[in-house]
């Protein structure tokens, strides 16, 4: 079977015959312009994903490698039905929600001595189990915890089974490429093929995928098994909070119906039109926002095309909106429940 065009290609596709979501090439060159200044600071910077964030590994280690590859493979759907009512995860005394929540969960497990990052471990976890791993320290239960029950199972089963229970021997088989290593990925979990029709096209997004390159790229520093000759090739990783942050900054914009549906809390299906255009146009929103970036630094006779790609936009936009959740609760996100993103 063809494998699907790749994210971007699906991107520019999905931009060009979208109805309700439209991407700004003004609003694009705007967001780069209030951009530039912060390329040089660590939140803009592969360093930034370790000094910012207490809860990654500090390490480069193989375990740190086997940390993230677990942490990615349960990296979907955190949203609460409602706003006051959410998972929290306390951990080294702060409270975790979201994402994060996930983290400080992997975390307390290490602590109390389960071998959680170990693919012999989690390949044949029980629900019980994974429930008391991801356990809330509120009322409110982590969303899909079935569904992360059956993902760990089939990961852990395939890890043991085609890569000796450790992902950095698949990423040692990506010799360096970003593009192989997601092609491993994506051919080898099948929980990490993040793939839909539109206007009876297949299209890709890859969402997790492409963030367990990145952020094995991020944990390994660049250096080692971890240097991605071709890491500029990713887009960024089309989640519920980047579009709702490209909205806000006015590089993308929802149709009213569309706008209307979202502020309504509609639910919608992974690989419903209005779900596709809006992760198919943040990925080529965000393309466009690199591009622009890249020439203004031209412009002063700098090639910045190492210190700026659509991994380090992703990672500064989406802390960016964990950081401005305020000025942004009136942009809805889109409410989808899947193990996609
Ligand atoms: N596009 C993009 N989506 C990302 C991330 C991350 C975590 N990455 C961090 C780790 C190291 C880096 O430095 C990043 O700071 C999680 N997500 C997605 O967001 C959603 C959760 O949101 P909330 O409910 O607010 O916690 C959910 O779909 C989750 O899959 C990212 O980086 N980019």
């Amino acid at each position: 079977m063809e494998a699907p065009p790749t994210p971007l290609e699906s991107a520019r596709f999905i931009a060009g015959r979208s109805r309700d979501v439209s991407v700004s090439e003004e609003g694009a060159r705007r967001v780069a312009e209030a951009l530039f200044d912060k390329v040089p600071s660590a939140a803009f910077s592969l360093a930034g994903w370790k000094q910012l964030h207490e809860l990654n590994p500090r390490a480069a280690s193989e375990e740190a490698v086997s940390w993230v590859f677990l942490v990615d493979t349960l990296n979907f759907s955190f949203w609460p039905e409602r706003d006051d009512q959410k998972c929290l995860v306390k951990y080294k005394g702060t409270a975790y929600s979201g994402y994060w929540a996930l983290c400080a969960a992997v975390n307390r497990a290490l602590d109390e001595g389960i071998p959680i990052t170990s693919a012999s471990y989690y390949a044949t976890m029980t629900l019980d189990q994974v429930r008391h791993v991801l356990r809330s320290d509120t009322e409110v239960p982590m969303p899909l915890i079935e569904e992360r029950h059956r993902v760990l199972n089939e990961s852990g089963t395939v890890l043991l089974e085609k890569f000796g229970g450790s992902f950095l021997t698949c990423v040692k088989m990506s010799e360096n490429s970003a593009q192989k290593l997601l092609r491993l990925v994506v051919e080898n979990f099948p929980s990490y093929r993040d793939e839909a029709v539109f206007e009876e096209k297949k299209v890709s997004f890859y969402k997790r995928a492409q963030i367990l390159v990145a952020d094995t790229w991020s944990v390994l520093e660049g250096k080692g098994d971890g240097f991605f000759g071709d890491i500029s090739s990713l887009t960024i990783f089309a989640d519920y909070r980047i579009p709702q942050v490209l909205v806000h900054l006015k590089a993308m914009k929802y149709s009213e119906e569309l706008m209307k549906k979202l502020q309504e809390g509609t639910i919608f299906q992974s690989g419903d039109k209005e779900e596709v255009e809006i992760r198919g146009c943040s990925i080529w929103c965000c393309a466009l926002i690199c591009k622009h970036l890249l020439e203004l630094y031209e412009k002063k006779g700098q090639d910045m095309r190492d210190q700026i790609n659509a991994v380090l936009l992703d990672y500064y936009l989406w802390d960016y909106a964990r950081d401005h959740r305020e000025e942004m609760k009136d942009i809805p996100f889109h409410r989808v429940r899947c193990i996609y993103y």
